[in-house]
């Protein structure tokens, strides 16, 4: 959203996390219960082709971060101006604004399950020992850490159905004393 961009009274959200922490089907719940916009960041760089090419060797896609960015800053405008709160899911969250996000969710998985989910995926051995590598070493976790206030960033679970519905009734939680704060401060 741009800096001199509308006024928000609505929270906006980033799940972020390795590739098959569960970012999508938690923004999703997080959007259904709440009636924020799901944005699926992934989606909307196939929408708007914000690619630069192939890394074939990956088997991943060559981000065009700027077209992306330019792409979301009208979505984001557009809910602000609207009134209403999103919450965007992405595995990498050091490209966007800080002051875009009020929130940072970032995603963990347990090793052996987050095998178990890239290899269902059909994920080639060597996509899928990138990202248990970049999960192991909290990659995503120190990116957030490194790019938004220390506050706003948190960890969480998810390795479990059980692990889903604490983060999405937190992020609720959060957003409704959000709403409060920013009533009371207007
Ligand atoms: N907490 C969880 N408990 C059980 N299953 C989960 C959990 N989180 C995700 N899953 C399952 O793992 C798979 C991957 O989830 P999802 O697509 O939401 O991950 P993602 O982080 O958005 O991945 P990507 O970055 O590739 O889009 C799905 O089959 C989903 O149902």
């Amino acid at each position: 959203m741009s800096e001199d961009g509308p006024k928000r009274t609505r929270p906006f959200v980033l799940i972020t996390g390795t590739p098959g922490t569960g970012k999508t089907s938690t923004a999703s719940l997080i959007a259904e219960r709440t009636g924020m916009k799901h944005v699926n960041v992934g989606d909307l760089i196939k929408e708007h082709k914000c690619h630069e090419g192939r890394d074939e060797d990956l088997d991943t896609n060559i981000l065009d971060e700027d077209k992306l960015l330019d792409a979301m800053e009208v979505i984001l405008d557009k809910a602000a101006e609207d009134g209403q709160g999103i919450v965007a899911d992405f595995h990498v969250c050091e490209i966007f604004p800080e002051r875009w996000f009020d929130l940072i969710i970032c995603l963990r998985t347990s090793t052996d399950v987050l095998f178990d989910r890239l290899t269902a995926r059909g994920y080639n051995e060597k996509k899928r020992s990138e990202n248990m590598e970049a999960e192991i070493m909290q990659v995503i976790l120190d990116e957030a850490r490194e790019s938004y206030a220390q506050e706003i960033v948190h960890e969480c679970p998810s390795n479990t159905v059980e692990d889903m519905e604490t983060n999405v009734t937190r992020v609720e939680q959060w957003g409704k004393q959000w709403i409060k704060d920013k009533d009371k401060e207007d």
